[in-house]
């Protein structure tokens, strides 16, 4: 990357100098010697001599003639070395022919070199975007999930896609003039600063220095804006890919309760506030060339006046009038560049608050390693708190101690909110205590790596989550180096096997797929099929609260107390038939353990734990 960066570089210089000295030096001295100018004027300055001397022939020549001397020299020195090699009759010719070689072949070199630049810069640019990219990708996987719960998908997607094709494009434009631009500027100056010194006569290259901080000043104001508006632009487009994330993930509720219109309205509204800041992004972005072209024109006025009442040779002021010209392309260009940069940061400030969030749960400096865990877990004294956007604490668990043993089949009941997932999102260490331990097998979670620890704990979530794939794979997900025979034994196991078998293409029909229809029962039997390839000594089961008839729901409960046996397990339990099976029940309110016993100890005596199975058989 670096080695491509250099080469375009390199290239971006060879084009500046060609076009920025090049053509304005072929103007003025190269023409000058194609036509032969030195020599009339040496033969007029013969003819002179013979009338009225050699001191008066000078004096005159230098009134008529003034910058066109300076030049000679350079001339003489071109026209002398083609006298040198070819002789003093074939000189002219060679001269003209090596002219016309030079025109097209300095073109031809210009455009190889500009078009290298321009491949080089931008495959530099594009490989530094995707570096950034990925990392916001790998962030966006190791960020806590308290980042996540205060944040639209829509927006975090806007950011990765939106902004980053914003980036994208800011690279690509900005790639052809990055470097060619302030080369060809400098190269232009120095074309001046050349002109000057030759001729003594400083005017153009003063008011050219005169006239940069004319236009760089607006330049510097008008960016400013564009950033601002650009990072409002950015908003409502995270904005409206929010709700348009929020639309499709509700499609079914939005038509039951008639909400199209109101979402639809949202939608609309967004794009109109999005449609107004992109107008003023527009406005600031091309208010810039305008301002700079003006200020290149009243300069070219001033150096024509100048030219004309300084009786400057034609060919001197066409020099100068291209080379100022290649000043103030160049300006007003990179003008463009700024504004374009100006909105590429606003877009990636907003990348940066995603590579910028603290990671929260990290792996420890020295981990310790585990190879075989038999499934003991232990809470001493854990408290926990969410933080909302404000920073605000909001309690969630409060002093919890227990011990479970391997193998422990454990439900947690208690109200909503009472802080059942909370606890069970602390074992795979979703989130860390505040204050307290946790510990595996006597190992503090913290002192293992994520991955070590994860990888002995199985979660089931409330909704079976399939990716896009076929079925083996979203099976196959549970344990990546599975055999085939394991995968197809985990289905039987989770009795999935039938029905994939009766699906179009069996184990390899898409999931996504219009075709494969799978039912609620039949993804969430997948998802058990993936528990049971994982086969890890803890498990954590988020019981279902959504409706599946009844028939299916039994099945699926003799699959998952197949599941816990020998395992470990946690079940955020919704259902009294779960909680009938579970060896032990904790009962949560108000982010405490309130009641920790068999179904028949609570039953028996704590009032609590008879209000829910109450509420649970009506
Ligand atoms: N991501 C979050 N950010 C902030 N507060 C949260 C978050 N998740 C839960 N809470 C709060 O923490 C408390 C415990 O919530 P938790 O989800 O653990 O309860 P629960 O017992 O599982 O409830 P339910 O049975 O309704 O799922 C609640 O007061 C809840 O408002």
């Amino acid at each position: 990357m670096k080695s491509t960066f250099i080469c375009g570089v390199m290239a971006g210089i060879m084009f500046a100098i060609l076009s920025g000295f090049g053509l304005p030096f072929m103007v003025k001295t190269v023409f000058p010697v194609i036509f032969n100018k030195g020599e009339r004027i040496l033969v007029v300055e013969q003819a002179f001599a013979k009338h009225v001397g050699d001191e008066e022939a000078n004096k005159l020549l230098d009134w008529a003639f003034h910058d066109e001397m300076a030049n000679l020299k350079a001339t003489d020195k071109i026209r002398q070395y083609f006298v040198d090699q070819v002789g003093e009759k074939r000189a002219p010719k060679a001269m003209l022919i090596a002219a016309c070689i030079l025109i097209p072949l300095a073109a031809l070199l210009r455009g190889i070199a500009g078009f290298f630049n321009t491949y080089w810069i931008t495959a530099a640019g594009l490989s530094v975007l995707r570096d950034i990219q990925q990392s916001v990708f790998v962030k966006l996987q190791r960020l806590p999930l308290g980042f996540f719960s205060g944040r639209r998908t829509g927006d975090l997607i806007s950011r990765v896609i939106t902004d980053s094709n914003m980036l994208q494009g800011v690279v690509t434009t900005i790639s052809n003039d990055l470097i060619k631009q302030p080369f060809t500027l400098i190269a232009a100056l120095t074309f001046l600063i050349k002109d000057s010194l030759e001729n003594k006569d400083s005017f153009f290259l003063i008011i050219c220095l005169l006239s940069i901080p004319v236009v760089v000043v607006p330049i510097r104001f008008l960016g400013k804006q564009l950033m601002r508006k650009a990072a409002h632009m950015q908003r409502e487009s995270g904005d409206n890919s929010a709700v348009l994330a929020e639309t499709l993930g509700a499609t079914r509720e939005i038509r039951a309760f008639n909400l199209e219109e109101m979402m639809g309205q949202r939608f609309l509204n967004g794009i109109g506030r999005w449609t107004k800041f992109h107008l003023k992004v527009i406005k600031y972005r091309y208010l810039t060339p305008p301002i700079i072209e003006m200020v290149a024109a009243g300069v070219v006025a001033f150096a024509l006046g100048y030219g004309a009442s300084h009786h400057l040779s034609l060919e001197r002021f066409i020099g100068v009038v291209v080379a100022l010209y290649m000043c103030y392309d160049p300006m007003k260009k990179l003008g463009e560049i700024h504004n374009r940069l100006k909105q590429g940061e606003a877009s990636l400030d907003r990348l940066e608050m995603i590579l910028n969030a603290e990671e929260g749960v990290t792996d420890p400096p020295q981990p310790v390693s585990i190879s075989k865990v038999e499934g003991r877990v232990s809470f001493k004294d854990v408290n926990f708190s969410y933080k909302d956007q404000e920073g605000r604490e909001i309690p969630a668990l409060r002093g919890i101690s227990l011990e479970v043993p391997a193998g422990q089949v454990v439900a947690l009941v208690g109200p909503s909110g009472a802080g059942k997932t909370t606890f069970a999102s602390m074992i795979p260490r979703f989130y860390d205590p505040v204050e307290g331990s946790i510990r595996l097998d006597d190992v503090d979670l913290g002192e293992l790596r994520l991955k070590d620890l994860r990888d002995h704990i199985t979660i089931v979530p409330q909704e079976a989550v399939l990716f896009s794939g076929t079925i083996f794979e979203n099976i196959k997900l549970g344990r990546m180096n599975a055999s085939d025979e394991e995968v197809k034994e985990a289905a039987r196991q989770a009795h999935a096997h039938d029905f994939i078998m009766m699906q179009p293409h069996g184990y390899d029909t898409q999931v996504g797929e219009r075709g494969a229809q799978l039912s609620g029962g039949q993804k969430q039997r997948i998802s058990i099929a993936r528990a049971f390839l994982k086969n890890a000594p803890v498990l954590i089961l988020d019981e279902a609260t959504s409706a599946l008839d009844s028939e299916a729901e039994s099945r699926i409960q003799e699959e998952l107390a197949d599941l816990t046996r020998g395992r470990t397990t946690f079940i955020i339990a919704h259902r009294f038939s779960t909680i009938r099976i579970a060896d032990r029940i904790l009962v949560f309110e108000g982010g405490k353990i309130v009641g920790d016993g068999t179904f028949q100890e609570l039953q028996e005596k704590h009032h609590l734990f008879r209000n829910l199975l109450e509420m649970q058989r009506h």
